[in-house]
């Protein structure tokens, strides 16, 4: 049994965001102005810091505007939506993201809502959401966006291929199984109470694991020569002595090399997508609030 193709997300991502460079520096020569991205983060989650900080470095390296917004865990809703607001009317501002998850006493959903759909290169926004569903043109979440670049890269046509994504949410789940759709693959959504999970995956051509369990997906549930999207990143409990364990995905990643066609690692596959797709997503946004057209080539 051959060993599964590994799929580079860190050197799929790296060229995105040069493409997104050279994008961003043709807005700010049409416009007079860098495109601007605005990250707010309330709280000191620690992941979310690690997550921001790269945001932002990715944005300035990419010769984007980063407008960066720190707020105590103990910031009240009214005061979180009326950054928003002033955010939503900064004209400098082409895309707000508000790093999830929020402190407890926040409502997520409240606070998305409040983010003009033009402005929310999340594409978690309900009107991005249902444009998504219906087919028309507005913001694709930036996880399921790059793990679709990442398919069509490797598979080209997904037309007629079975696809199972495992997980139902908002933000992964529901926007891949639409975009899959979309490209015409024949998408099952399997999750938690799914029957006979295992023989649901087996018949999968196109896996995507985005459950959140550490390493549940295991090789003997794949077909021979799957292709293989783990979104999951999980830590596992730190080994006697170290500080920190391990970081794993939804897919037995050692096993499934085995028997897939191809896989993407944790880390360094669909996380640095996510990044990448989010600076993507953001020059749209400014060539689209400037009423300009997008250059040719944009992805
Ligand atoms: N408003 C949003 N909040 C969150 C999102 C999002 O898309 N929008 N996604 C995640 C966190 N996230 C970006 O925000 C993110 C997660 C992971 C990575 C990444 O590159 N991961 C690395 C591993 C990093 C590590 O060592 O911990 C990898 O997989 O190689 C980037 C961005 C939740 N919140």
């Amino acid at each position: 049994m051959s060993e599964a193709q590994v799929i580079d997300g860190k050197a799929f991502a790296a060229k995105l965001r040069e493409r997104v460079g050279e994008q961003a520096a043709k807005f700010e020569a049409a416009s007079g102005r860098k495109a601007g991205l605005a990250v707010v983060l309330v709280g000191e989650d620690p992941a979310s810091q690690v997550y921001v900080r790269s945001k932002h470095k990715a944005t300035v390296a990419a010769g984007m505007e980063s407008f960066e917004h720190r707020l105590p865990a103990d910031t009240s809703d009214t005061d979180l939506l009326a950054l928003v607001e002033q955010l939503n009317a900064d004209p400098a501002v082409d895309g707000i993201l508000v790093q999830l998850p929020l402190p407890d006493h926040l409502d997520e959903q409240t606070v998305i809502a409040a983010i003009s759909p033009d402005k929310d290169v999340d594409g978690f926004h309900v009107t991005n959401a249902g444009r998504l569903a219906v087919g028309q043109s507005g913001f694709v979440p930036c996880t399921p966006l790059g793990c679709m670049m990442l398919l069509t890269d490797r598979l080209g046509d997904l037309s007629g291929l079975e696809a199972v994504v495992i997980g139902r949410s908002n933000i992964v789940g529901k926007p891949m199984a639409q975009l899959l759709l979309d490209a015409n693959a024949t998408v099952t959504i399997a999750h938690s109470r799914t029957k006979d999970l295992p023989g649901v995956v087996k018949r999968a051509d196109i896996v995507v694991a985005a459950v959140g369990r550490a390493e549940m997906v295991k090789a003997d549930w794949l077909k021979d020569g799957a292709t293989v999207i783990d979104v999951g990143i999980n830590r596992l409990p730190p080994a006697e002595g170290a500080e920190k364990g391990r970081l794993v995905g939804d897919v037995d990643y050692a096993g499934a090399q085995g028997v897939a066609g191809a896989i993407t690692p944790v880390p360094g596959g669909v996380g640095p997508m996510t990044i990448a797709v989010l600076l993507r997503n953001t020059v749209v946004a400014a060539f689209r609030n400037e009423g300009l057209d997008l250059p040719e080539g944009t992805i």
